[in-house]
C-alpha cells in the first residue's frame, strides 16, 4: 500500500498543504521546526486515528484556528482509490470518512492503512516502564487485528468499573456481591488480550532475532518475552482460568488498594541480549539496534497478516543510526513505501538506488516537490 496524496487545512503550522508522494522513498527535509513531524504525524493520524505525540486534537488545530482537515489518497493491491479524511473542530465531534463515507467507531479505521513509525522516542520502547511496551504492542496489534482494538476497549471500562467497585466494597462490604460477575468479565476479555499478546510477541521475536543477529554479525542474540502479571505459562495454561485464581488470590489486597493488581495492564516484555536485561545493562547502540530489529519484524508481521508492507514513517532516526545500520535498514526496506525526515537531504543518496521524491519544507510550506532519481 501506498499513499499518493496528501491535503491539510490548518493542522499544526500548515495553512494549506497539497503533497504528491512516490511509492519509494520520500525524503521531506529542512532545518528545524519547520513542519518535517508534522506531515509524519498526520499519516499516523490518518492510520489510527491518533497522533504519535499527543491525545488531544486541540493541538494539531493551527494556532488561531478552530478546525483542522487532513486527507489521504492511498491506493492498496485490491483497490487504488481510497482515502481517508479526518476533520476535527473544536466545537464539535472529530469525524473520520473512509472512502467519503463517515465511520461510527475509531475501530473501523484499524487497518485501513497501515504504519509503521519509527522515531528516536521508540527508545523508550526499552529505557522506560512497562506502559511504553504495552502501548507499542496494542498499536501494532490493533493496526493488524481491529478485534483486539474493540477487546481491549471493552477491557478497559470493565476494568474501570472494577476498580470503582473495588473502591466501593471498601466502604460498604455488602457490596462484594457484585465482584464475581465482574470478574468473569474481565478474565473472559482481558485472557483474549493476553493470548492475542503472546502470539504476536512470538512472531515479532521470530523474527527480530534473525534481524538482531545478521545486523551484529551474530555476536548478540536478542530474546524478547511476555511477562504476565497473572503468572501463566505461555501455550500451556488455561489463560481465564489462571486469571479467575489470580483474582481470587489478590482479592483482600486490591480491596485494600481500590485497584485491580493483575491483568493485561500491568504486563510487560522483557527484552534480552545474550541473557542479560537490555534495559538495565545494554548501550544506547545496542537498544537502538534491537528497536531496528522489532521495527522491521513489524514491518514483516503486517506483510505476512495482511498481504501488504505497511507505509514506514522514519522520523529523525537516520542521523540517530550508525552508517551500517543506516545501510542494513535502506537494504530491507526496498519494496516499501517510506517518509524519511532530516535536515540534510545529502545524507542519504547514498544507499538510495531508487526513485526519490524530495520535498523541502520551509515554516509550513513546500518550497519545492521533485521525483528525482539520484542513482
Ligand atoms: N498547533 C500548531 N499551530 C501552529 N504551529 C504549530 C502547532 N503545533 C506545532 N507548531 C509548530 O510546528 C513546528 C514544529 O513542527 P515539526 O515538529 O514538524 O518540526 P520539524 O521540522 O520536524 O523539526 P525538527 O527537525 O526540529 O524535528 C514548530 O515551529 C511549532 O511551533
Amino acid at each position: 500500500m501506498y499513499i499518493d496524496r496528501m491535503l491539510l487545512k490548518n493542522y499544526r503550522n500548515y495553512s494549506f498543504l497539497e503533497a504528491s508522494f512516490n511509492n519509494g522513498f520520500n525524503i521531506i527535509y529542512g532545518n528545524n521546526a519547520q513542519g518535517k513531524t508534522n506531515i509524519l504525524e498526520a499519516i499516523y493520524l490518518c492510520t489510527t486515528g491518533r497522533s504519535h505525540r499527543t491525545n488531544k486534537d486541540n493541538e494539531l488545530v493551527k494556532y488561531g484556528e478552530d478546525k483542522y482537515f487532513v486527507k489521504v489518497l492511498f491506493s492498496k493491491e485490491e483497490r487504488n482509490d481510497n482515502s481517508i479524511e479526518i476533520n476535527y473542530s473544536k466545537k464539535e465531534k472529530k469525524s473520520i470518512l473512509i472512502n467519503e463515507i463517515a465511520i461510527k467507531k475509531i475501530g473501523n479505521l484499524m487497518g485501513q492503512l497501515n504504519s509503521v513509525m519509527f522515531s528516536p522516542e521508540d527508545l523508550q520502547i526499552i529505557k522506560e516502564g512497562p506502559s511504553e511496551r504495552r502501548r507499542f504492542i496494542d498499536i501494532a496489534l490493533s493496526q493488524l487485528k481491529p478485534s483486539y482494538f474493540y477487546n481491549l476497549q471493552q477491557y478497559l471500562r470493565i476494568l474501570n468499573q472494577r476498580n470503582y467497585l473495588l473502591k466501593e466494597i471498601y466502604l460498604r462490604k455488602e457490596s462484594i456481591t457484585t465482584l464475581d460477575v465482574w470478574n468473569q468479565s474481565l478474565a473472559e476479555t482481558g485472557s483474549k488480550i493476553i493470548a492475542e499478546r503472546i502470539k504476536f510477541i512470538k512472531c515479532l521475536y521470530k523474527i527480530a532475532e534473525k534481524y538482531h543477529k545478521n545486523i551484529t554479525n551474530e555476536k548478540e542474540k536478542l530474546e524478547i518475552k511476555y511477562i504476565s502479571s497473572i503468572r501463566i505459562d505461555p501455550g500451556r495454561d488455561d489463560i481465564k482460568n489462571i486469571f479467575l485464581k489470580r483474582l481470587e488470590e489478590e482479592k483482600s489486597k486490591e480491596i485494600q488498594k481500590g485497584t485491580t493488581l493483575v491483568g493485561p495492564q500491568r504486563d510487560d516484555l522483557d527484552i534480552l541480549i545474550n541473557g542479560t536485561s537490555l534495559k538495565q545493562y545494554g548501550s544506547q547502540g545496542q537498544q537502538r539496534t534491537a528497536i531496528l530489529s522489532l521495527k522491521l519484524s513489524e514491518l514483516e508481521i503486517v506483510k505476512e497478516s495482511s498481504g501488504e508492507y505497511p507505509i514506514l514513517l522514519l522520523d529523525d532516526v537516520m542521523s540517530e543510526l550508525d552508517s551500517k545500520r543506516r545501510e542494513y535498514l535502506i537494504e530491507n526496506i526496498k519494496n516499501i513505501q517510506t517518509f524519511i525526515t532530516c535536515t540534510d537531504k545529502n545524507e542519504f543518496i547514498k544507499g538510495i538506488d531508487k526513485e526519490t521524491c524530495f520535498i523541502k519544507i520551509e515554516n509550513g510550506k513546500i518550497v519545492n516537490n521533485i521525483n528525482e532519481n539520484e542513482g
